[in-house]
């Protein structure tokens, strides 16, 4: 091994490639903890709850706390959940507490007047987004004009397989209604003076709601795929327009 590379810089760089072998991790433990429903059970406790508490809420076996431990701590390095430590009640043993931080209240329905973003985590982290990722390199090495590494694994575009997933649309739109909220709020000059606009691609109207609830005066219509937008109801503030922007 060449001289420069002393013992703290070896170290230094392992430390580093763990970081990115493991990353992974973190989205999975927020994907478990969404699947679970910790955030909610957490909001509903009424503060920072024990894990044998959050079991019980949970209805997990118990056997399964240990590893609930485990997985809580994770999520609170991650800053998904503040931990603080307190005497248990019983036996005067410690008992770690766990409570939502700003990044966990978004998951959780109407805290703090919004709507939760758990369908968007469900939809971004399901095994049709995660798997193609695993195959990019096959996908560079195979010249056969598939256009994406999404096309390899599932036989047909992002649009075409997740277009026809309510529970996808409903993730997307719960994060289009997020931002929209904040966007009208914040950016509402943009909006004023506008007499009708068309959100292109606009999924099931989420954003396009948001302008029409906010400025009453602007006519909102969305170009969406036919299978978006077929069953909508058609009595709302926004307009649909089955078709493709190509
Ligand atoms: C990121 S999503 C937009 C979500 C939207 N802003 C909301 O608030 O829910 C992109 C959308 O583009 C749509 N889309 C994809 N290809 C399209 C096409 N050729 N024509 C029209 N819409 C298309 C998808 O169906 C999807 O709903």
């Amino acid at each position: 091994m060449e001289q420069y590379w002393d013992d703290d810089l070896l170290i230094a760089a392992q430390s580093d490639l763990w970081n990115h072998l493991f990353v992974f991790l973190k989205s999975m433990s927020l994907k478990c903890a969404v699947e679970l429903g910790i955030p909610d059970a957490i909001h509903r406790h009424g503060g920072p709850t024990s894990v044998p508490d959050l079991v019980a809420a949970l209805n997990l076996p118990a056997a399964r706390l240990p590893q609930l431990r485990r997985l809580m701590r994770m999520l609170a390095f991650s800053r998904i959940f503040t931990r603080q430590t307190s005497e248990a009640a019983a036996g005067g043993e410690e008992e770690d507490l766990y409570g939502l931080t700003p990044t966990s209240r978004l998951l959780v329905d109407d805290a703090g007047g919004h709507r939760s973003l758990a369908p968007f985590v469900r939809a971004i982290l399901d095994p049709v987004q995660t798997v193609p990722s695993l195959h990019v390199g096959d996908w560079f090495k195979a010249a056969d004009g598939i256009v994406t590494p999404f096309e390899a694994v599932h036989g047909e575009d992002f649009w075409g397989v997740t277009s026809c997933n309510p529970e996808f649309n409903e993730g997307i739109a719960a994060d289009g209604r997020f931002i929209m909220d904040v966007v009208v709020r914040k950016c509402g000059h943009v909006f004023r003076g506008l007499r009708s606009l068309v959100d292109v691609g606009g999924g099931t109207g989420a954003a396009a709601r948001a302008i029409a609830e906010a400025f009453p005066h602007v006519k909102c219509a969305v170009l969406e795929l036919p299978q978006v937008v077929q069953g909508l109801p058609a009595d709302g503030p926004v307009e649909f327009v089955a078709g493709s922007m190509f």
